[in-house]
Formats: structure tokens, sequence, C-alpha cells
């Protein structure tokens, strides 16, 4: 038995980044950059206005003035000078005529009854130079590099990439993984009755979603039988089919039909093949290295023989596969994150193995220190078996062996397994006090969950209103917003 820190180790040290592939820009989000992105013009493109209002020579001061042209966002003041004792009308984000050098916003202006056909305004404020316009630039000077390689493209970066022109971006692709179960015990999960001796298998499904979760390509291999034969043939196929990750789960323990472990062997390089870790024992990590002979390179298979009770299975998916696919993916600091928590109940460890205890942590104002901290909540009964232990589990606790009891309130080291932006809020944070304020607002997480249905689906359509975009004459940044509803 290696300890869990020499075999992630070990793991990291045997994995690739993966080569650069150029993508479309909708397939860029959550990936890697490989590429140094630079702006090729200026944003603005041209002096702009930031409000609804009017170009004016700041030095005419208030007054009532000519509107010689209306400048909206698109072109439409192009080729027209603003002279002293006239103004434009320009919209937020349209050009600043020649000649103007600050622009007064509506509400500082007054209609005045045309006294000819030339509309005519009072502007009612004395302006400066400058004011209310975004000079050439300002947000993105030209030739500045906005992105760099090695950054991870989320809604804002895609927005950026959009917003330089980029649609073909070269990025660090993820990994293609491949599931498959073992175990004659095993059904498929469409199976209505179980007769004697079977279960069904939760798994695969589950190291599917896992995978297809940290956005890698997913392969299901299906359901093998305790048939060396028929594993061998499925492993070998899913060997030579180009993959990155092979997880297999069960039959790596010591029953006399746990046939992983002999055929990796068979295969490869068995790297470790135990760690000392509660849940996740008989964990096993090898190479495969395969000739291709249409290139001739050397193409690397990482396999994983995850154990097959549940839990074990995905605790080492999270400890050990998602820093793996980070790494393959490019991420600069593949490992997972870790807070500190307190507890809120004394839990004794294991006198041996390092236990990884599932938790749900959460953000409180006072964590028992009289600070503000994480605390940590038991899910309950912490059986291998028991995937129950593992669904509201945001963190793993990481317990030293000791065979001690750590007394309640101790602060204990977390590690974050999913987004905690789905931490479940203190009480504190979450209620509704409705006889303190006269607001009838409600959080949208309190009504949401008011009525008990988690399973609320939104539809969601963008579009773009702008004649900037719609003439081609400034950027598109509706991806920001619809990728923010992506889930990656
Ligand atoms: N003599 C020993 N026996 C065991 C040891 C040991 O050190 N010596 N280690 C135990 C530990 S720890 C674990 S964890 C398990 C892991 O065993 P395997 O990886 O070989 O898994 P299986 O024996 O195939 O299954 C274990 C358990 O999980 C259920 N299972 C398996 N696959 C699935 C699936 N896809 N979906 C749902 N449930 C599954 C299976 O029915 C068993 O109950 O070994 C201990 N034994
Ligand atoms: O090591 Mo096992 O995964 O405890 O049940």
């Amino acid at each position: 038995m290696i300890p869990v820190d020499e075999a992630l180790q070990i793991v990291l040290s045997v994995a690739q980044k993966l080569p650069p592939v150029t993508v479309p820009l909708h397939q860029a989000l959550g990936k890697v950059l490989a590429q140094d992105i630079v702006a090729p013009d200026p944003l603005p493109p041209y002096p702009a206005s930031i409000k609804d209002g009017y170009a004016v020579i700041a030095s005419d001061g208030p007054g009532e003035y000519p509107v010689i042209v209306e400048s909206r966002a698109g072109n439409d003041g192009l080729g027209v000078t603003v002279t002293p004792g006239t103004v434009a009308y320009v919209t937020t984000g349209g050009p600043i005529p020649d000649g103007a050098d600050a622009v007064v916003q509506v509400e500082d202006t007054e209609q005045v009854k045309a006294p000819s056909e030339t509309k005519h305004v009072k502007i009612l404020v004395q302006t400066s130079k400058g004011v209310d316009i975004r000079q050439v630039g300002c947000d993105i000077q030209k030739d500045a590099v906005v992105l760099k390689s090695g950054e991870r493209l989320g809604a804002s970066e895609v927005g950026l990439l959009a917003t330089v022109g980029v649609t073909m971006v070269k990025v660090q692709p993820t990994p293609t993984i491949a599931v498959l179960s073992t175990g004659d015990e095993l059904v498929e999960p469409t199976i209505g009755s179980l007769s004697r001796g079977k279960i069904r298998d939760s798994n695969r499904a589950m190291l599917l979603a896992a995978a297809a979760q940290e956005q890698c390509t997913v392969h299901d291999l299906g359901l093998v039988g305790d048939d060396k034969e028929e594993l061998e043939r499925v492993l070998d196929g899913a060997f030579s089919s180009g993959i990155n990750i092979l997880l297999t789960s069960g039959g790596v323990s010591m029953g006399d039909k746990d046939f992983v472990k002999p055929l990796l062997e068979k295969k490869g390089k068995v790297h470790f093949n135990k760690v000392c870790m509660k849940p996740g024992k008989p964990l096993t990590f090898a190479e495969i290295c395969l000739n291709r002979a249409e290139n001739a390179s050397v193409n690397k298979v990482l396999a994983f023989g995850l154990p097959g009770n549940p839990v074990s299975c995905l605790v080492c998916f999270q400890l050990f596969v998602v820093p793996t696919v980070r790494l393959l993916a490019g991420w600069e600091n593949p490992h997972l994150l870790r807070v500190q928590a307190r507890l809120q109940q004394s839990l004794k460890t294991d006198p041996v193995r390092p236990e990884f205890y599932r938790a749900t942590i959460r953000w409180e104002a006072n964590d028992g220190s009289g600070s503000a901290g994480f605390v940590a909540e038991s899910t309950g009964h912490q059986m291998s078996s028991r995937l129950l232990s593992m669904k509201s589990a945001n963190a793993l606790l990481e317990l030293p062996a000791s065979g001690r009891v750590i007394p309640a309130g101790s602060s204990v080291s977390a590690i974050v397994i999913s987004d905690l932006s789905g931490t479940p809020l203190s009480k504190a944070a979450s209620s509704y006090d409705s006889s303190s304020s006269s607001t009838p607002h409600k959080s949208v997480s309190n009504e949401i969950m008011g009525d008990g249905s988690q399973d609320v689906q939104f539809k969601v359509a963008v579009l773009t209103v702008s004649d900037t975009v719609a003439s081609g004459a400034g950027p598109d940044r509706r991806y920001v917003v619809a990728y923010c509803f992506f889930k990656y």
C-alpha cells in the first residue's frame, strides 16, 4: 500500500498534456487556451458616446443649438462635422461626429419647438472636454494581449475572443475517457425486477456522468461479466480506439474472479495496485503504451482500475482521475481545491488508513470559533457501498489515520469536490425575514426550493439588439450571456 500523495504524484508524472487542437468558438468554453490572443483593432474602434444625448463642443456652453445630424449606434453621423454653434444627436455607443468633444446627456437638455425644419435643442449645463466619451481603445488597445496561453476560457473569455474576432481558437483538448463495469452480479439499470444475487450497475452511469462533468468525451464500453477472455477483448478494443483514459470499476480486489489487475499487468505497466486510503484501497493504476502503426507515434492510455464499491469508485475518481484530466487538459495547477472547515460533530478516525470523509461544507458567519468560515456536516453512514453518503457531499474531509476521535469544532482540511456556488447557505444568509423589511423581494433560490421542486428547467434565448452590431461596426457579445447558462 502506498500513501495517497505518492500515488497521485506517480499518476501526474506519467500523465502528459495533450497536443493542442483548433476549435470553433462555441466549443472553446472551459478549455485551456494554447495561444496568446492579440487584439487586431482597438475597442471602441471610434470615439463612442457613453450616453444617449448630444455631442457638443464643450466650450460652446449652455444655449440653444441646431441638431445637424443624428448619430445612432451604427454609422449615421459619418462625414458630418460638428462646428461651433451646432450639436449632433448621439445614442449610447454611437460614434462621436468629428468636431464634437463632449456629450451632454438627454436629461440635461430640453427639446425646442422647431423654429425651422432643422431640429433644435437647449443644452442646459456646462460640460467639459471628453465628458461621456469613450476614447478609441479605452476598453482594449490595438495589439494588446487580451488572453494568454494557459488561461482557462470561461464566459467572459469567450466574449473577449468574440470581441477581437477570433472564431477559431487553439486550445488544449479535454481527454477521451472510456468506462466499463465488471461483475457477474451486475445488470443494466433498465432491469425492473432483480433476481437473487443481482444488483443494478450504478458505477458506469456515475463515472460517465462524472467524466462528462469534467468536459471529457466519453465512451461507454458497457457491462462485462467476470470472464477473463471477454474482459481482455473489451480492453484491447478500448486501447486501440484512441482513448486517453480507461476507467474500470470492480474486480480489483482479492476475489478469485478479480481479473482487472492481472490483465492490466499483461497489457502495460502497473504503477501501483493498493493505496493507503479509506475508501479506495484497491485502486490500481497502469500505463498502457501502444505503438500506432499509421504514424508510429506512441499512444499512451492511463488506466484506472477503480474499486467496485460505488463510494470508493467515485472518491477515487475525484482524487485521482480529476487531477489527471486537468493535467491532460493543460491546467497549470491540476490539484483539487482545499479549504479548512470546522467539524459540526466529532469523528472517529481509522487507525491505519487516512480517511476521505464525505461531508457537506457551507460558509457560516460564525463557524464556532467566533469568526466566519466553513463548517462541515457529515453525510451520514460512511460505508463504501452507501452511495447516499456521496449524494450531497461537496467535500472530502482529510482525516489522518490515528484511531482517535477528532472533537467537534476542530478545523480539518476539506477537499472541494463540487462547485461551491451550489453550497447550501447558512440559515442566517438564506432566510428571508419578512417582518424586518417592507421590500417584497425573495431570493430566487428560496423561490425555487420553496415548493420542494429542484427540477426546475429554464429555456433561455439570447438576442443581440444593436444597430452597431447589426451594421458590423461593433462586436457581438451574446456568447457571453449564452455561455453563462452552460454547466461546465
Ligand atoms: N479479502 C479482501 N477482500 C476485500 C478487500 C481486501 O483488501 N481483502 N478490500 C475490500 C475493499 S476496501 C473494497 S473497496 C472492495 C473492492 O473490491 P473490487 O474492486 O474487486 O469490487 P467488487 O468485488 O467487484 O465489488 C465490490 C462491491 O461493489 C459492488 N459493485 C461492483 N461494481 C458495481 C457497480 N458497477 N455498480 C454497483 N455496485 C457495484 C459489488 O457488488 C460489491 O458489493 O473489496 C473489498 N474486499
Ligand atoms: O477501500 Mo474500500 O474502498 O474501503 O471499501
